[in-house]
């Protein structure tokens, strides 16, 4: 997919040149179908990069660029970049429905980051509010979007955006991601590097939710196969579990990660375009309504489609220290996801 983003963004500069018709609607032979794509926080560290990976993806030909301030910068300056999407910058409350009308995926990075000291969690005051509003006016403007979710802690945000959802009679579970493709990311680097294994060909599921032990990478399904040892595979989970605070220490106070997790929101949503327009087998990691465990939400391997969420991967077979690690991590996650549903419910 990276490689993907990359040849797309350099065969559409090439054809710019030489067929506008080529650039709105088809690439290659295959015609390619109009899709919206909204950022929520667009204005923001990750909502910045985000929209620029996005105005490089040639499946997107609109792309709404939202914040409660700066967005009309950041869309005059990635609206020169030429690729095929046309970019519109929204600013503030009274522009969020023109933002979000017709959107075929949102994206939310909007709300605030953590600083060193703070768990995820710390976020829930002031993100749980914003999440609140802007799931409120995704289900008037454009019920039918795949939400992609973003804002921390996810673990209880997208269980909110779910509440806000079922009041407003939209719900659709199918459509509402909760985004850890981070995590994904940052296994598959971590592991590469210990297995000595060409990173682009490593895969490695991450399951459960997004924050601290919740996160459980399943190193023992990575491939390509390594002989790494207990030790090894212990540091390794460990260090992805840590990855986002291992960044928030590093930025000192100047928040989390924003560059990586542009470079994962792309990646994730790159995924939802294709399922809509009928890729086959297209299937990531992602924090999901779930039956998979007795938690109503959960993080594993889905199948993306045409209508979203096609279906809900199994979680493989597991190591003893994976399925302690699950034990593990339940009522932390379950927690979490009952705070999100009192808080959307309780006003
Ligand atoms: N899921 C993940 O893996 C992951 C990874 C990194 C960061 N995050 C989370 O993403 C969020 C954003 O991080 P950031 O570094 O971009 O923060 P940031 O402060 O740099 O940007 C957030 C943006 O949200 C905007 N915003 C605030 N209220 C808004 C509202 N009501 N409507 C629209 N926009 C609004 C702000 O104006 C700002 O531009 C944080 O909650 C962070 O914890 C999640
Ligand atoms: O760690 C954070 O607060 C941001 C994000 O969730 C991450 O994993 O980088």
């Amino acid at each position: 997919m990276k490689a993907s983003i990359l040849r797309s963004v350099h065969s559409v500069a090439s054809r710019s040149s030489s067929s506008k018709h080529l650039l709105t609607r088809s690439f290659g032979t295959e015609s390619v179908p109009e899709r919206k794509v909204a950022v929520l926080g667009a204005a923001g560290g990750i909502g910045q990069p985000l929209a620029l990976l996005m105005k490089l993806n040639p499946l997107v030909s609109q792309l709404a660029l939202y914040d409660i301030a700066g967005t009309p910068g950041v869309a005059a300056d990635v609206g020169h970049v030429n690729t095929r999407s046309e970019v519109t910058g929204y600013v503030g409350e009274d522009q969020l429905g023109k933002a979000l009308e017709g959107s075929d995926v949102v994206i939310i990075p909007a709300g605030v980051p953590r600083k060193p000291g703070m768990t995820r969690d710390d976020l829930f005051n002031i993100n749980a509010g914003i999440v609140k509003s802007l799931c409120t006016a995704i289900a008037k403007y454009c019920p039918n979007a795949l939400v992609n979710m973003i804002s921390n802690p996810v673990n209880s945000t997208v269980p909110i955006a779910a509440e806000v959802f079922k009041k407003a009679g939209t719900y659709d579970e199918k459509k509402l991601f909760g985004v850890t493709t981070l995590d994904v990311v940052r296994a598959k680097t971590f592991y590469a590097g210990k297995a000595n294994a060409p990173v682009a060909e490593v895969n490695v599921p991450v399951i459960g939710g997004h924050a601290g032990i919740t996160i459980l990478p399943l190193f023992s399904q990575a491939t390509p196969k390594a002989n790494l040892s207990d030790e090894t595979i212990v540091a390794l989970t460990k260090r992805t579990q840590d990855g986002g605070t291992e960044v928030v220490e590093a930025k000192a106070g100047k928040g989390s990660a924003t560059l990586s997790m542009a470079y994962a929101g792309a990646l994730f949503a790159d995924a939802c375009l294709k399922g809509l327009n009928g890729v086959p087998d297209v299937v990531e990691c992602s924090f999901v309504q779930s039956a998979v465990t007795e938690l109503p939400f959960f993080a594993s391997k889905v199948k993306l489609g045409k209508n979203g969420v096609e279906s809900v991967l199994g979680l493989g077979h597991l190591s003893d220290f994976e399925k302690e690690g699950l034990e593990k991590l339940k009522p932390e996650l379950k927690a979490s996801i009952e705070k999100g549903i009192q808080f959307a419910n309780k006003s």
